[in-house]
């Protein structure tokens, strides 16, 4: 295994019953960096996590987690990772949480520190209170804090930011930004695109059980066709801009005062295109440039929203 790999996937099978969650799954993620598992409800994420956290035997493939196979290296491996699955799993409902993290952090040769901590997940007044009191959004930070806290090389996230508002949820993509800065690598699941979009150096689709895609955001979702659309009075003649657009571009009246030309878009086209409008005394009125998005490359990928 490459030593700038932290983990690396083969082939990965995982069923349960006649469910397979897992099919075939090959994946790499590299060190220092975050790489997000994408995908609709059912599509494996959880199942791949828990293979390389060492909870679940695959059926067959390989899992290589900084080097060590998981289940049978478990005992090695588990200082050197944090883990966080859905739902607070793990925690002891009896703890609190500023307690139970000051704990786990004393557990660890070098920590982060605990108050900082505990202040950028929100958790200043709910660390006070036993862990089954709180309620579903702050036992997903405390779970979050409980594996960051030992400042651990590799962290697996379970949908982390499931459930939290949308402040807390970039607090929290902060932090995970702060945690790449110092080196540490991020693997995450999660069915939110802009959540995948914003954090990740990589993104990996899965779908049923298979990774259908990866890249990063901008990789994915580059086109060497794209789109600039306005609208304008019906039925304009277009047979003069056909001619002073580039050869491989078009346009079309998409619906009566809707025109859309397809190409490469440049700042050429754009120009060409807003030349023309001027020339014919047309206000381009709604002009955009369509850039596919990542949800538009999910959806095609695999005929579904991610949520
Ligand atoms: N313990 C289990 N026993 C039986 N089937 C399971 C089990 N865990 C998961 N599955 C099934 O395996 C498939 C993949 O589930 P998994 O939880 O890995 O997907 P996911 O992408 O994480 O989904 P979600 O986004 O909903 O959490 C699903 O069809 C699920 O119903």
């Amino acid at each position: 295994m490459s030593m700038s790999r932290a983990v690396e996937i083969a082939a990965l099978t995982k069923r349960y019953g006649d469910t397979t969650a897992v099919t075939g799954l090959d994946l790499t993620v590299e060190r220092g960096t975050i790489t997000s598992l994408l995908g609709p409800n059912g599509a494996g994420k959880t199942t791949t996590v828990e293979c390389c956290v060492g909870f679940r035997r695959p059926d067959s493939g390989t899992v290589r987690v900084l080097g060590l196979d998981p289940r049978r290296d478990g005992s090695r491996l588990r200082p050197r990772i944090g883990v966080m699955l859905q739902e607070g799993a793990g925690l002891y409902p009896g703890s609190r949480a500023a307690e139970l993290i000051a704990h786990l952090a004393r557990l660890h040769a070098s920590p982060l520190d605990v108050p900082t901590l505990v202040e950028r997940l929100g958790l200043g007044e709910a660390g006070k209170t036993p862990i089954r009191r709180l309620s579903g959004g702050q036992r997903q930070r405390v779970a979050l804090a409980a594996a960051l806290v030992g400042r651990p090389e590799l962290v697996f996230l379970d949908e982390p930011t499931a459930g939290l508002d949308p402040q807390m949820r970039r607090s929290v993509w902060e932090l995970l930004g702060d945690l790449r800065a110092d080196g540490v690598t991020v693997v995450l699941t999660t069915h939110l695109i802009d959540e995948a979009e914003q954090l990740s150096d990589d993104v990996a689709i899965v779908d049923r059980g298979r990774l259908v895609a990866r890249g990063s955001p901008l990789e994915l979702t580059k086109q060497d066709e794209s789109t600039v659309q306005f609208t304008g009075p019906p039925r304009m003649g277009l047979e003069s801009l056909r001619q002073a657009l580039p050869e491989s571009s078009t346009v079309d009246e998409s619906a009566p005062g809707r025109y859309v030309v397809r190409g490469q878009v440049t700042p050429q086209l754009l120009a060409t295109v807003t030349s023309w409008c001027a020339a014919h005394d047309v206000m381009p009125e709604g002009l955009q440039v369509g850039r596919r998005s990542l949800e538009d490359v999910v959806l095609e990928l695999t005929g579904r929203r991610t949520q």
